[in-house]
């Protein structure tokens, strides 16, 4: 049961008794602690060797990959959650974003709900990569589960899957907040819950540098492009409150130059995991999404969060910036706020509990992109109609209409306007 590269950390005889304690004490401490160092666990602590049953014998098999992964011992919600599940008790966890909460259920035998496909595949990833061998089954509406089969469907079907799937089991609730939703889906699905939480209800990461900055509405592009040209090198996930949204400011920020590339629901199925990988291999470095986007994702490069538009649910708020800070890595997070968000943004800094400084920025310095960005607002304006036009004709070829990756050509009419600006267009393509 030991692995050849790291013996210490996979030994399974080893089990030290006090850990789960220690970690019940921790509770509230939000600190990412793997480091044999500072988290003296071991994964033999919260994983004995009589589970799972060895007819399935993946215990070593886990170890080895855990090793080959590089998780060097559990995180807190790890520790905390899977001795209870292993226990055979129903399981809500409650651990901010980027904990490895995935984790903690990956290790399981489980059947998977996530909200959106997206978030299926990646932890069908997860699972590939701890050594199981997944069906990733997506918004079917034949729920056919074969107990040790594991599929992953969506929230919004959770009734129907409650009805079929074996009565007799165990249920395990992950999330970063604890919502409504969340709290209806206990009530309807887990029997006499133990509580492992190891985050307050609604906190944010302490290495996310949360910023907000107050704009005028018709200026959100110019603020943008300029943040983007300032912070140019940088990985983002910006968010938008509609697919048009997403999809208009990837064609405007296209078109001067920056390898934009949009994620909504309006794109095709294909076309959302294609734009997922383009930005997962760095090839794009700029993600314009809706909230498709704002749960579970793990980019772990992803370096700044831009709110373009405000959440109107401040709980999203805490998914989205938790797209950026992962696993004990830091990140920023600017959320636009215009004369029309003032009241949803108090909303969010009384849920974290914080108040949030204002981004720093030049006006003077923005506002002579006023020009530039009209432009190129305007030939956005004219490739979305274009789409929308090709979109009402029937389709012919292999139907990539939905992406803007072929939507470049645009791009070119936007006039260069002396060194000056090709200057500024390099520093922007600098490293994207
Ligand atoms: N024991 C571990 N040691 C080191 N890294 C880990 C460990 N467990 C998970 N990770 C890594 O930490 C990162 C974040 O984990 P994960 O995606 O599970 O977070 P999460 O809590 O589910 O976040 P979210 O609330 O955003 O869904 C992942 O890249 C994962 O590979």
């Amino acid at each position: 049961g030991q692995s050849a590269t790291t013996p210490s950390s996979w030994d399974h005889g080893t089990a030290r008794a006090s850990t789960h304690a220690r970690a019940a004490d921790d509770r509230t401490s939000t600190t990412w602690s793997t480091s044999g160092t500072t988290n003296e666990a071991s994964w033999s602590t919260i994983w004995p060797t009589s589970w799972p049953p060895t007819r399935f014998g993946v215990t070593d098999v886990l170890c080895e990959a855990c090793d080959q992964l590089g998780w060097k011992s559990p995180t807190k919600i790890q520790i905390e959650a899977i001795p209870v599940a292993l226990q055979g008790k129903d399981v809500i966890g409650l651990a901010e974003t980027g904990s490895g909460k995935t984790g903690a259920f990956a290790l399981l035998h489980t059947l998977v709900l996530t909200p959106t496909r997206e978030l299926a595949f990646q932890i069908s990833e997860q699972f590939e990569a701890l050594g199981s061998s997944i069906g990733v089954k997506c918004g079917t509406s034949h729920v056919n589960c074969h107990f040790y089969t594991y599929y992953y469907l969506f929230f919004y079907q959770v009734d129907k899957i409650l009805k079929v799937i074996p009565r007799e089991r165990r249920t395990f609730l992950f999330s970063a907040t604890m919502t409504k939703k969340v709290q209806k889906l206990e009530r309807a699905a887990l029997k006499d819950p133990v509580k492992c939480a190891v985050s307050t209800k609604y906190s944010t990461v302490d290495k996310l540098q949360q910023y907000y900055i107050f704009i005028p509405s018709k200026y959100k592009d110019c603020y943008l492009v300029s943040i983007l040209n300032e912070l140019a090198g940088n990985s983002f996930i910006i968010f938008c409150s509609t697919c048009n949204t997403a999809q208009r400011v990837a064609l405007l920020l296209r078109n001067l130059g920056i390898t934009a590339i949009p994620l909504h629901g309006q794109m095709s199925q294909n076309k959302r995991l294609g734009a997922l990988n383009k930005f997962k291999s760095k090839s794009r470095s700029v993600l314009l999404a809706t909230d498709v986007a704002s749960r579970g994702l793990d980019i772990p490069h992803v370096d700044c969060v831009i709110n373009y538009d405000i959440p109107t649910h401040s709980k999203d708020y805490i998914h989205r910036v938790g797209r950026t800070a992962r696993a004990g890595r830091s990140g920023k997070s600017i959320t636009f706020v215009t004369q029309y968000d003032v009241e949803l943004f108090q909303r969010i800094e009384s849920l974290i509990g914080k108040k949030l400084p204002a981004f720093p920025t030049q006006e003077e310095e923005v506002m002579m992109l006023v020009e530039r960005v009209s432009e190129a607002q305007r030939f956005a304006k004219i490739e979305m109609k274009e789409q929308g036009d090709k979109r009402k004709r029937p389709k012919r070829g292999d139907g990539d209409d939905d992406d803007t990756e072929q939507a470049t050509g645009v791009r070119k009419k936007v006039k260069g306007g002396g060194g000056g600006e090709e200057a500024w267009r390099r520093s922007l393509e600098g490293g994207r």
